[in-house]
């Protein structure tokens, strides 16, 4: 833990590692140092080489094309869920940001539906990149929930967890703000999801909250990194023994090139539940079931947003 001299850093988890399968030392070792940044900064930097770099390169040249579309084509991206469509351009939100949102995401359907909504005349090139890179990021947070279910003793559980999982993957560009223009991206706020898995180009902007108040810039160690980042239902599922951590994202360092972040969120479609194992006399029942995507819709309410805690507030007990 950092002391008084020492400012705070994001955890770094390695998730490159060639053995990393259930059952090794590597794999226990690695579900401690995740476990650590989980219930401690809430978010860790995993290194994961899975994606390799020309993959990268190549989706976020994608991304610069579809930013380039004109707004009534970005618009054409709908969803009745909020948040999981075109954002942007509008009142309220920062004028740099303007975010996608592929639902059903790391699925051909959902890839496919976006790209129709799109292109549709079609762009079997974009399709492809994008499934492919949903699923490789979808990977990892499957990896990641893995670890959680495992430490929790809740193991059994698991693979029924993640039948109900969906995913969301926004696709995110900042422009540079303009002179004497506001320079906020992302208001402050927690994730409503389980796991948020985020990979950057190189300009940076995303500012993390630790328990003690401090904000920390996240500046990946590796250009193969993703922030993981803990939402409100992970935090209530573990009865509170995770933290979601506040976050928000400024646009104060590049003067010269846009921000563009990509990241898979995962929702749960059922009814979420405080696993026994996590109930005890140290740790009473601290959440009532709730639905993940109602929880979203409560936070998008006057009330919902007006709170501090959105999930404490919606389901707490
Ligand atoms: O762009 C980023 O790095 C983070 C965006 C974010 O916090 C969000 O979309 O919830
Ligand atoms: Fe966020």
């Amino acid at each position: 833990m950092g002391s008084l001299s020492s400012p705070p850093k994001i955890p770094v988890v390695d998730f490159s590692q060639e053995n990393l399968k259930p059952g090794t030392s590597s794999w226990v070792s690695t579900c401690k140092e995740v476990m650590q940044a989980l219930e401690e900064y809430g978010c860790f930097e995993a290194v994961y080489d899975k994606v390799p770099l020309e993959f990268h390169k190549a989706f976020f040249e994608k991304l610069e094309e579809l930013y380039d579309l004109p707004l009534e084509t970005k618009r054409r991206n709908v969803s009745n869920i909020p948040y999981h469509g075109y954002v942007g351009n509008q009142p309220f939100i920062p004028a740099v940001y303007q975010g996608m949102g592929i639902n059903n995401a790391a699925t051909l359907e959902g890839t496919q539906a976006f790209t129709n909504s799109i292109w549709p005349e079609g762009n079997e090139d974009f399709c492809k990149t994008a499934l492919e890179y949903s699923k490789l990021i979808a990977e990892l947070e499957q990896t990641v929930m893995k670890m959680v279910f495992e430490s929790y003793g809740a193991k059994q559980t698991h693979e029924s967890h993640q039948e109900s999982i969906t995913y969301l993957f926004r696709l995110m560009k900042y422009r540079l703000p303009e002179k004497n223009e506001d320079d906020l991206g992302v208001g402050i706020h927690t994730d409503k999801c389980f796991v948020a898995a985020l990979h950057q180009n190189e300009v940076s902007g995303l500012e993390v909250k630790t328990k003690d108040g401090q904000w920390i810039l996240y500046e990946p160690s590796s250009p193969s990194s993703f922030i993981v980042n803990a939402g409100d239902a992970l935090m209530a599922w573990s009865n509170d023994r995770i933290h979601a951590p506040l976050h928000r994202v400024v646009m104060r360092g590049s003067k010269e090139k846009a921000r563009y972040s990509v990241g898979i969120f995962s929702f749960h479609k059922g009814v979420v539940q405080v696993p026994e194992e996590l109930i005890d006399e140290q740790h009473p029942l601290r959440y009532k079931p709730f639905n993940n995507f109602d929880m979203l819709r409560y936070y998008n309410t006057e009330e919902g947003r007006a709170q501090e805690n959105t999930v404490k507030a919606y389901c707490g007990i």
